[in-house]
């Protein structure tokens, strides 16, 4: 086999003088490679002529306007990259460029940095009324709010509360007067963000009844939702409290009594008058709930809504439980009642004002798109201090600065998977707190861990072990048996997580890690509440913590 025009293809060493037989093949081969040549030149003429055509026009661009700077700086970046795909090509996939020279579209694009766009927090957010987190040497009496009701004043005393938290002597104030103002000043709404435990629930009960007390007629006028039924049953329990020196009537709809019990609670029916008359002026509801009466209960009616509270905002907003806030303003625009009306003196003079809204939680979204969901009026923002810099941030909620309670001492414990039981035992017999909540990640967990703590705690003295199961007989049983003192240890999931304020809990143990941090934050904020001193343990597998 003749393999000379081969190694000559190659580049190996020089031609030697052609035989006949190979002469043809050749000459051929190497009219191919001239013009293989030929095209390369070509292209290259091409590549120079585009250049230094870009080139003049950048800089006619440049002498035209000096404003136009960053066109011309993006300009020459695209140019730089084109030169280096260009060199790329000439180097690596010469004889695809002269094969094919193709220009693949948007493959430019593709490669290009995308810029991250920055969140742009609407005014409000950004400039909040700040607020300190700090519970002790408190100054405020509650004699030194001269807008509050003497009753009101009266009746905190009796509840042994001698002085207001900072968030109750900014919020209270500020509510009252807002709703003292003529029709036309329409109320704004309010977002108050503080941590766990600084008693955000009396900051709206006490303007809420308040402003109700010297009503007429009976209509629900208020209005507050919670995640949860247990939470639910706790805010209730504050307006029962609070409302036994007035007349006015609270109900909780929360799925602990029958539809039909709460029901007649809601409205009765009047031969008289021939219509359904509510019988409620304050309602404390999960938001299941809700839906369930706005679509199955005859003549309940939230047209006089004044006040729309969200407790723990930022959790209702997230599940929005059958879209309850969707079924709630198809009812309230029956009546006229627009989510944010045209802003004319006129329209803001004769329109009923829609409810004001009032946001609270300890982690309260900065999240203007799932804020925008709610519709506030002219909102205002409480926030309070936070002392650490390097506090948190969670970036899947947009919730920032995230802070637990001064007052909270917090640990964690690295250990292996298989000794986890052993050391949440040796902690709770060791800790010897009368009461301990245990968190962990999914109800299966909660019965397993729950017949574990059972069986380990056997004839201990002060260890009675309960759990919060998803079945609702079980459930309220268990937690009412932890609530009044009968068991100390209470297994559950994150549904307690959140306002569960039980005033002789000590001591919190994440048993599963949190998956979030504002996560941790509800459940350590379990404990350490109003200035009390508590504990917060998370157990970490040592896998996740090296
Ligand atoms: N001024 C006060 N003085 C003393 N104790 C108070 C005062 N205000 C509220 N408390 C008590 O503080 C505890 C916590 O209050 P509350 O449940 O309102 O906190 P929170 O801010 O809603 O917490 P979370 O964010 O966990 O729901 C309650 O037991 C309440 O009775």
């Amino acid at each position: 086999m003749n393999v000379h025009p081969l190694f000559c293809r190659y580049g190996g060493g020089d031609p030697k003088p052609e035989t006949d037989k190979s002469a043809a093949k050749s000459s051929h081969l190497q009219r191919l490679l001239a013009k293989i040549e030929e095209n390369k030149q070509k292209l290259e003429g091409l590549v120079k002529t585009k250049k230094k055509k870009e080139e003049e026009k950048l800089e006619k661009e440049q002498e035209q306007s000096k404003s136009s700077s960053k066109k011309v700086k993006k300009r020459k970046r695209d140019q730089t990259e084109q030169e280096v795909q260009d060199n790329n090509a000439q180097n690596g996939g010469e004889e695809k460029d002269i094969a094919g020279q193709f220009t693949v579209l948007g493959d430019n694009f593709s490669k290009q940095k995308k810029t991250k766009v920055a969140a742009v927090l609407p005014y409000w957010m950004k400039n909040p009324s700040i607020i300190s987190g700090f519970l002790k040497n408190l100054t405020v009496t509650v004699h030194d709010l001269p807008q509050l009701d003497k009753d009101i004043v009266k009746k905190l005393e009796k509840n042994g509360i001698t002085h207001f938290f900072p968030v109750q002597h900014e919020v209270i104030p500020w509510l009252l007067e807002s709703q003292s103002k003529p029709p036309q000043f329409w109320a704004r709404d309010v977002c108050v963000c503080m941590p766990t435990g600084s008693g955000k629930t009396l900051a709206f009960v006490l303007p809420i009844v308040q402003a109700l007390r010297n009503r007429f007629i009976p209509h629900i006028r208020a209005l507050v939702v919670v995640p949860i039924k247990e939470l639910a049953t706790q805010v209730h329990k504050v307006f029962l409290d609070y409302i036994d020196i007035t007349d006015l009537r609270v109900v909780c709809l929360s799925g602990a009594e029958s539809f039909e019990n709460e029901q007649s609670q809601l409205v009765r029916y009047s031969e008289v008058d021939k219509k359904f008359c509510s019988c409620a002026d304050i309602v404390v509801t999960t938001a299941g709930r809700l839906v369930d009466h706005l679509q199955a209960t005859p003549g309940f009616s939230l047209h006089h809504l004044k006040y729309l509270v969200i407790d723990e905002a930022d959790r209702v907003i997230e599940r929005m439980h059958n879209d309850w806030l969707y079924h709630l303003e198809r009812h309230l625009i029956s009546v006229d009642m627009r989510k944010v009306p045209p802003l004319t003196v006129r329209e803001m003079a004769y329109r009923q004002p829609p409810p004001q809204k009032l946001l609270f939680s300890a982690t309260l979204t900065s999240d203007p798109e799932k804020l925008q969901t709610l519709g506030l009026f002219r909102p205002t923002y409480f926030a309070y201090e936070s002392k650490n810099s390097e506090n948190a941030t969670d970036e899947s909620s947009g919730v920032k600065n995230l802070t637990t309670p001064d007052e909270l001492s917090e640990y964690w414990v690295a250990c292996d998977i298989a000794m986890k039981p052993l050391y949440l035992y040796h902690l709770i017999k060791e800790g010897d707190w009368k009461t301990v909540l245990v968190f962990v990640n999914s109800l299966e967990k909660v019965h397993s861990l729950a017949i574990l703590l059972r069986f380990m705690f056997q004839g201990h003295k002060n260890k009675s072990v309960s759990e919060l199961s998803s079945i609702s007989k079980h459930r309220d049983r268990c937690f009412n048996s932890f609530v009044s003192g009968h068991s100390n240890i209470l297994v559950t999931t994150d549904a307690l997580g959140r306002g569960f304020d039980l005033a002789h809990l000590e001591c919190v143990i994440s048993y599963d890690c949190p998956l979030a941090p504002r996560v941790y934050l509800h459940r350590a904020g379990r404990a350490g509440r109003a200035g009390r001193e508590g504990i917060a343990i998370t157990l970490v597998e040592t896998v996740r913590h090296l």
